[in-house]
């Protein structure tokens, strides 16, 4: 689907620090979300999913993680409500994770690092008619963050951990049917915080309404060590190397304001 952005990420190193001058990029992401610093806004209105597991269709290894891409072709998945004006719609989802439970995420809270971190990619299908021209806008994109801590084994996420050994190598690709993506989210999906930032890999535009959920979700030490059984590397390659610290470092916030739909 248009939305798996075979984009060429430049010869990132897994702990890819980025130029240190973003080009034309003052509202850079991840971030660190201090929370004394949020905001409490009141205007914040309840987030509103509806995601279609039939339209799920293929898990791929696009050489820095692995996204899961659903038909957005129709609108079957849409995001909509919390700081929202428009209406979103799902294209696919992706992690972020390390090598150690001890860090992954690419926001943090407080300075507090996740083991692994989900995003949601969303684009708006009220104003453009592909994910490819959404992705340039300001407005264009929106998506949810979920932290993921080390616990009990996630009922839902092991359908998806048991296809991963069929995409280890950068390129694989394989069909993957009837996943719900709501079965990832957090009880409480009331609660998040939201500011304007970007895309956290090349070409980091400016695009992203991003929506992180306060609430993180449960996964066990095995269901991530299988995350981390992933390849960068394509099955060609002599020197396999394992895909892990797959995200970006905090950015500077440059006078934003991280807002909170609760108090
Ligand atoms: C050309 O379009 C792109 C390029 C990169 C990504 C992936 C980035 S953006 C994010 O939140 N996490 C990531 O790893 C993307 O996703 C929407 C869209
Ligand atoms: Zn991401």
């Amino acid at each position: 689907t248009a939305c798996s952005s075979k984009y060429v990420l430049s010869q990132m190193h897994p702990m890819w620090q980025g130029p240190l001058v973003v080009p034309g990029g003052d509202h850079q992401s991840p971030i660190d979300i201090a929370v004394r610093k949020t905001v409490f806004d009141s205007e914040l209105k309840p987030l509103v999913t509806s995601y279609d597991p039939e339209t799920c269709q293929q898990i791929w290894n696009n050489g820095y993680s692995f996204l899961v891409e659903y038909d957005d072709t129709t609108n079957k998945n849409t995001l909509k409500g919390g700081p929202l004006r428009d209406e979103f719609r799902l294209c696919q989802f992706h992690f972020h994770w390390g090598e150690t439970n001890d860090w992954g995420s690419e926001h943090t809270v407080d300075r507090r690092l996740f083991p692994a971190e989900l995003h949601l990619v969303h684009w708006n299908s009220d104003r453009y008619s592909l994910f490819e021209e959404a992705v340039m806008e300001k407005n264009g994109l929106a998506v949810i963050g979920i932290f993921l801590k080390v616990g009990k084994r996630h009922e839902g996420l092991q359908k998806l951990v048991d296809a991963l050994p069929s995409i280890r190598h950068k390129d694989s690709v394989v069909e993957f049917r009837r996943f719900d993506p709501g079965c990832l989210l957090p009880s409480n999906i009331d609660d998040y915080w939201t500011y304007h930032g970007s895309l956290t890999t090349p070409p980091l535009t400016e695009s992203v309404t991003w929506i992180v959920m306060k609430q993180h979700i449960e996964v066990s030490h095995d269901q991530l060590a299988v995350f981390r059984s992933l390849l960068f590397t394509s099955a060609e390659e002599d020197v396999q190397k394992s895909m892990v610290n797959n995200f970006r470092v905090q950015q500077p916030l440059q006078g934003r304001t991280v807002r909170s739909s609760f108090t």
